[in-house]
């Protein structure tokens, strides 16, 4: 049943030349952590990370200051604070950690049209592995959903490519549940050895049959732990301490973990020839799906024993029976399956050699506890725009290295915004070929450029479509619109205190609104800098200019004379037109010049044919950032 549970100055800043700024970022520069003014970090956050994962009281706030006049409509708190759905029972502790940020809706047992109806005016989704989030769900969800919290491991109910595609990110809860999935293996595996669930049924059956429940004895015989992940490593730990000799299968697991726990990792094929038990511990994925097939049953040792915590899905459950009918595997303890719950009188659930819980592994008050704090952390850091450590769909970055690059996030975007705007025809025509370089004091290695590459894709693809470009989508979104973006890293002679000395957009095989933008090698070339913290624009083209990035931008080529930066000034004036930075490159005197003009407001048409209309302003460009 569904019940709702608590829950930027006309030259107010001298002229720059070009040569004259600092080149490095103020030491004060900002950080993630302690803005100096909150407000504007949350925005840049927020068009940083998940554009709208901004909690609507932040908007609120913002409106306000813009627009004092709305301040007779103050939201209330429950209007303001993001909606996060869970649908399945989730942890005391990470419900109340959810509540001191949103509005908390418990419902559970929802069907599926319930709950995409019930998704499109939620923020934030919270499941375990009971909920479908399929592709209608994202769907259904589309311009709301920023981020889907999976409270434990498995993401095999989250149609993942959907949530990547509606730039919504997934997160999950990893380690809480270790511990509980891994004594779960163990007490399955003695429970089967020795008939623990059959005996007890047939006792309370008033049955007392001491010869039909001789078990098998654990020590000495050999446990194959297949997947040597989190759960599979303890689960081996685990069998040790009960004298197994314990061989692990793990294509990706490291030597030196599996031998510090004197643990052989062997083959897939000498694991299930020798073991006596196997248990499954990798995750479902089109890889692992049916792993376990008659082909692979026919090749056990006769009388072999299965334990699966992991997913139904890798076990083939017809061949299951198969195999057990045909006594070459003696049992299987079971707490997962294709379907939950398996269809009423299931052949494999029923069959006497089979144990079976129901999806119990993380079920402890202690896993619960933990994951829901686990999961409630990463649910509200991404709403807040922070990037979380639990990412599945989105590249991890380290929170030192978010702090490092945020100056440099705002301008990548800020470049990408121009250098598509400057493209002939409108609607970046046929731009389908970016480059992207990095100069930096730092060996390139040391540099993570995914967030910048992300940031630069936003600010390419935005203005031109309808897309919301995130740093889960950026990727995908780019290649869906056939967007080749490389990238390049260029070691420079700067200070390697500085992650980057600046960023370079160029766009290839197009023409430009703004010849003087096009650079000798016929590419479209914006490049930019951090200065005092704030991105500015350091060239266009060929011409060297210094204009921080804020608000519009208007590039004018002029003949380089006296008067000419007056005249344009003097339009602006006139229409009320605010200039908020200006700067002024010429490559040889008295030849051409380019003027970079920041305007707060931007220029109506008039304003901008009157600037045309100025004479030797051979062609001009309107921005806008
Ligand atoms: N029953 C439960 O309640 C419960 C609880 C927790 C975890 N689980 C499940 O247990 C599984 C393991 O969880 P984890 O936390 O240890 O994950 P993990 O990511 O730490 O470990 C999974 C391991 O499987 C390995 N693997 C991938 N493909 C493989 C293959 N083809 N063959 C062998 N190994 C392969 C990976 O390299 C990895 O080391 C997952 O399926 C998870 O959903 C179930
Ligand atoms: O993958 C997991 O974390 C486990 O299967 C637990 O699933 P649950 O949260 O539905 O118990």
């Amino acid at each position: 049943m569904a019940a709702p549970c608590s829950p930027k100055s006309i030259f107010n800043r001298p002229i720059i030349p070009s040569s004259s700024a600092s080149s490095s970022p103020s030491p004060s520069l900002p950080s993630f952590l302690r803005p100096p003014n909150p407000s504007l970090l949350s925005l840049r956050l927020t068009r940083f990370h998940f554009p709208d994962i901004i909690p609507t009281a932040l908007k609120t706030v913002q409106s306000h200051d813009t627009h004092p006049h709305k301040l007779d409509h103050v939201a209330s708190d429950s209007e303001t604070k993001p909606t996060i759905l869970v649908s399945e029972k989730l942890g005391d502790a990470g419900l109340s950690l959810l509540r001191t940020f949103g509005n908390v809706d418990c419902s559970y047992d929802l069907s599926p049209d319930q709950l995409c109806d019930k998704i499109s005016s939620c923020d934030a989704l919270i499941v375990r592995s009971g909920t479908k989030v399929t592709r209608q769900v994202f769907e259904a969800g589309k311009g709301r959903l920023k981020v889907v919290g999976r409270a434990g491991v498995g993401i095999d109910n989250v149609d993942l490519q959907a949530a990547t595609e509606f730039g919504c990110l997934v997160v999950n809860a990893p380690t809480a549940n270790t511990v509980a999935a891994a004594e779960h293996g163990i007490a399955l595996l003695v429970a089967m050895a020795r008939n623990v669930a059959q005996a007890d049924a047939s006792v309370k059956a008033g049955k007392w049959q001491r010869n039909k429940y001789v078990g098998v004895s654990l020590v000495g015989k050999t446990l194959a732990v297949l997947g040597f992940g989190k759960v599979g490593s303890e689960v081996a730990r685990r069998a040790k301490g009960l004298g197994m000799q314990v061989i692990a299968h793990d294509p990706y697991a490291p030597v030196d973990r599996a031998r510090a726990l004197g643990v052989d990792l062997v083959s897939f094929d000498a694991a299930i020839s020798t073991a006596d038990f196997i248990s499954l511990h990798m995750p479902l994925t089109p890889d692992t799906s049916k792993m376990f097939n008659d082909d692979t049953f026919s090749t056990m040792k006769k009388g072999v024993r299965i334990i699966n915590v992991a997913r139904g899905g890798v076990i083939d459950e017809d061949a299951l029976v198969r195999a057990l009918d045909a006594g070459i595997v003696a049992q299987a303890a079971l707490d997962v399956f294709t379907n939950e719950p398996p269809p009423e009188g299931d052949k494999l659930v029923r069959h006497e050699n089979v144990i079976a819980t129901p999806h119990l592994g993380a079920s402890t008050k202690e896993a619960q506890e933990g994951v829901a704090i686990e999961i409630a952390e990463a649910v509200v850091g991404a709403l807040k725009g922070e990037l979380s450590a639990t990412a599945v769909n989105a590249p991890m970055v380290a929170p030192d290295v978010l702090t490092e690059l945020a100056p440099y996030v705002v301008l990548a975007e800020k470049l990408g915004r121009m250098a598509v705007q400057l493209v002939a025809g409108g609607q970046g025509s046929g731009v389908k070929s970016v480059k992207v370089v990095y100069r930096s004091g730092r060996a390139p290695d040391d540099l993570d450029t995914r967030l910048l590459r992300a940031m630069v894709t936003k600010g390419i693809i935005e203005p031109i479509s309808a897309s919301f470009v995130n740093l889960v989508n950026a990727d995908f979104t780019a290649k869906q619109k056939g967007l080749r973006i490389t990238e390049e890293r260029v070691t420079v002679d700067s200070s390697p205190e500085f992650p980057i000395h600046s960023i370079q957009v160029k766009i290839s095989n197009v023409g430009s609104k703004f010849a003087s933008a096009v650079s000798e090698n016929g590419e479209i070339s914006v490049e930019g800098r951090v200065k005092y913290g704030e991105p500015h624009l350091t060239s266009v083209g060929s011409f060297e200019v210094d204009v921080s990035l804020e608000g519009n931008l208007i590039l004018c080529r002029q003949v380089d004379q006296p008067g000419m930066i007056g005249q344009v000034g003097n339009i602006l004036g006139e229409r009320n037109i605010n200039v908020s930075f200006m700067s002024v490159g010429r490559t040889v005197r008295r030849k051409q010049a380019i003027m970079a003009i920041g305007v707060d407001e931007e220029p109506d048409k008039v304003a901008l044919r009157k600037i045309g209309d100025v004479a030797n302003i051979e062609e001009f460009v309107f921005l806008n950032l």
